[in-house]
């Protein structure tokens, strides 16, 4: 054994609570460790489902790779384990696939909106066609030109009532489809966005069923030029695409037409809420931060606690032996805090999730009266939890040092998965705006009208009592906060109004405000819910204890570094900020002796995240060495470029050298 897996033994032989337990409640109870390691075993065990390490693999090889390992496990592996969408076993798979995956779009993002935009009759049309792999679509929103400001989008469907079809059409270059991901090479039909224009007239943005390549050949079909957009800053497996449409037909049933719908004479009927349009993106924004952020920032913890427990540089006593780098409280100060993020948004987002889950029974008895809520909490709980995350995995991968910037640590390829998590999905500054839209009218209104979850925004503002550290106190100082960080935001936009300036230019002039008051929100939330949790959790004495610190640590971390804002609104005086600086730095030192155990507790196999730092046996030097001999660079003791570039010169070097040599 070497000597940094016995450092990590020993890491282990020191944590005082149950790694077990802290697991289950992780999961969500004993019976889900249970199933989601069996779904995660049913997956490791398979030969098929192997591949080599990312990091050594070309563009091509990884997404050819990733494409061949998705469609054996949708077309093989799902059904034959019971892994179907509402089954527990689904709610785990994410921790079983590959570390790279294509067909994502088509599972994650067009099948649910088949289902919310279809009539019955289309979802049984086209569900199992898509469930089964017979067809692959991509959601197409995008375009060139256009991203955020859905009503700027440029491509058409005008309907033909001759020949009872729509004819798509990208106008201009900035009108084509950009992005979306299985788009560029695997898809052949795209649930395209466009303007529906009937009789002259528009009627805003569609979804339309658009079939855009052969279904025996594969090629393009005629009026389509579809392709890969080229390499990006990461997801170098997923072909996210472009899509140019002139002139292609579609039979007038191809519109989705669930919420609103077209006749054959041209009548347009509006079935639903304009807003349900917009209802798989608030679908999306519930549930990819688990999978695309929070788990990511869990990998990259769980890599760099690791290797910062085996990783010996300097000295903390003079004259004593090296210390693991974990052990300087700066180090601690880095990497514990995104620990407690990685919990807080984890167990704010399932309740998240429930709420959403219950807006969608009520829909189905016609019942949108949440939407607003839900849209709000959607779309700033997206933005802030993808910021929090990407902000995570560079303090882990910086956290490592030089070999952080190694592929090889496996932090390079977890950075460029969460960073577009701040993007796609709706940029993040753009859905902060949205929320802001909401709190101003609910700063507005009276206390019976609104939801209980935003009641702190319009009630008198409460004193602490007693110790300032307690999580009580913590989720009062964050809804002060918000409540008046709101307040402030809403009286500029009037001061601004009332000045004479248009609503829409106060709202600009303002809009600096409104964001800050929406991470106020979004924050306070997290944080109540997260205590919430935290207090009705049934466990041990140890694993409530290791919550409750990671809890207030989220809390003080938070505050220590936007302390002014406290200030500033009154909340906190100096006295109070220089407890909650000594209260977080005391809580890193308690809790570092478990960090190695409660990163244990995400239980991540090796093979989900192929990092040389993170491995469970700590072995990092030998992986690293093993990991680099791997490199396609090193496949030839000497690299034809060195041949064929650097020999000349090399031979003149020689010579000088030999000569010189000679001389002497
Ligand atoms: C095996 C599979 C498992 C699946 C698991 C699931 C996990 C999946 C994981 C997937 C992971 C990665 C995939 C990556 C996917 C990426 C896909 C994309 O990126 S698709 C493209 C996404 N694009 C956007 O999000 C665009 C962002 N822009 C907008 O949302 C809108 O343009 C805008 C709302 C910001 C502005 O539009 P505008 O027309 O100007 O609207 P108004 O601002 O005037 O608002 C009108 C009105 O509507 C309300 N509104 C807005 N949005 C919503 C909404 N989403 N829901 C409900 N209501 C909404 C808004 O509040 C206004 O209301 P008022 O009452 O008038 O204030
Ligand atoms: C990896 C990845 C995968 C994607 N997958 C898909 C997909 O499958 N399907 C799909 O349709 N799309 C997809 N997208 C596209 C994605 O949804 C858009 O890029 C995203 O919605 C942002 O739009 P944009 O690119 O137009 O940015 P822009 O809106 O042009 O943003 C540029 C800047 O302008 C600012 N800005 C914009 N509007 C405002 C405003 N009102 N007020 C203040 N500032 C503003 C933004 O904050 C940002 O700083 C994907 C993108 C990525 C990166």
């Amino acid at each position: 054994m070497s000597i940094e897996s016995n450092l990590l033994k020993k890491e282990r032989q020191n944590v005082t609570f149950s790694v077990e337990e802290l697991t289950n409640v992780w999961d969500g109870g004993k019976e889900d460790t249970e199933i989601r390691r069996k779904v995660v075993k049913v997956f490791g065990d398979d030969p098929v489902l192997k591949s080599p390490p990312i990091c050594t693999m070309t563009r091509e090889e990884r997404y050819t790779e990733a494409t061949r390992k998705c469609v054996y496990i949708f077309r093989n592996m799902l059904q034959k384990n019971g892994i179907y969408p509402g089954s527990k076993e689904f709610e785990h798979f994410w921790n079983a696939m590959p570390i790279e995956y294509t067909l994502l779009i088509h599972m994650g993002a067009f099948i649910p909106c088949i289902m919310s935009f279809g009539s019955e009759e289309q979802v049984a049309k086209w569900l199992p066609l898509s469930a089964n792999l017979n067809i692959i679509c991509t959601y197409a929103q995008t375009e060139l030109g256009h991203g955020s400001f859905l009503r700027g989008l440029e491509t058409e469907a005008t309907f033909d009532r001759e020949t009872q079809e729509f004819v798509i059409n990208c106008p201009k270059v900035s009108s084509m489809k950009w992005w979306p991901g299985d788009m560029g090479l695997n898809a052949n039909h795209a649930l395209v966005m466009a303007n529906l224009i009937v009789g002259g007239k528009k009627y805003g943005m569609h979804p339309f069923m658009v079939q855009i390549r052969d279904l025996s050949t594969h090629m393009p079909l005629p009026g389509v030029t579809v392709g890969d957009i080229g390499s990006k800053m990461g997801f170098e497996a997923i072909d996210n695409g472009f899509l140019y449409m002139k002139n292609v037909r579609i039979p007038r049933e191809n519109l989705l037409n669930k919420n609103s719908e077209v006749k054959p004479d041209g009548t347009y009927v509006k079935k639903a809420s304009d807003r349900l349009m917009y209802g798989s993106m608030v679908n999306l924004r519930v549930n990819l931060p688990k999978s695309q952020a929070i788990d990511v920032l869990a990998k990259a913890c769980t890599i760099a606690i690791r290797y910062s427990a085996v990783r010996r540089q300097g000295l903390l006593n003079p004259g004593g032996a090296e210390v693991a780098v974990l052990d300087y409280t700066l180090q601690q100060h880095k990497l514990i805090p995104q620990l407690a993020t990685v919990y807080a948004t984890k167990f704010a987002g399932e309740g998240i999730i429930k709420k959403h889950q219950a807006f969608l029974q009520n829909m189905a008895k016609g019942n949108i009266s949440d939407l607003a809520e839900i849209h709000a909490l959607s779309a700033s709980f997206k933005a802030s939890v993808s910021e929090q995350c990407t902000e995570g995995v560079e303090v882990c991968r910086r956290a490592c040092g030089g070999h952080g910037y190694s592929q090889a640590s496996g932090l390079p390829h977890l950075l460029s998965k969460v960073t577009p998590t701040c993007t796609y999905e709706g940029e993040n500054t753009v859905l902060y705006l949205q929320t802001a839209r909401y709190l101003v009218k609910c700063a507005k209104e009276k206390a019976a009208d609104l939801p209980e979850s935003i009641l702190f925004l319009v009630q008198p503002i409460q004193n602490a009592r007693g110790n300032i550290t307690s999580l009580d106190n913590l989720a009062l100082y964050f809804k002060n906060r918000a409540a008046l960080c709101v307040q402030a935001a809403s009286k500029k936009v009037n001061q601004m109004s009332n000045k004479g300036l248009a609503m829409h230019e106060a709202w600009d002039k303002s809009s600096v405000q409104l964001v800050h008051a929406t991470k106020a929100y979004v924050i306070q939330y997290i944080f109540d819910a997260f205590a919430s949790f935290v207090k009705e959790v049934k466990c041990s004495k140890s694993v409530k204890e290791i919550l409750e610190d990671l809890c207030c640590l989220y809390g003080l971390h938070y505050i220590n570094n936007c302390s002014g804002d406290f200030l500033k609104l009154g909340i906190l005086t100096a006295h109070h900020c220089n407890i909650a600086e000594e209260a977080e730095i005391a809580l890193l030192e308690k809790l570092r002796p478990n960090a190695v155990g409660i990163v244990d507790a995400f239980d991540f196999t090796d093979s989900s995240m192929e990092s040389c730092l993170g491995a469970y046996d700590g072995n990092v030097y030998e992986r690293l060495f093993d990991m680099a001999k791997l490199s396609p660079l090193n496949k030839e003791p000497v690299h034809q470029a060195s041949y064929k570039y650097l020999r000349p010169y090399l031979l003149e070097g020689r010579d000088i050298l030999e000569g010189a040599k000679s001389k002497l």
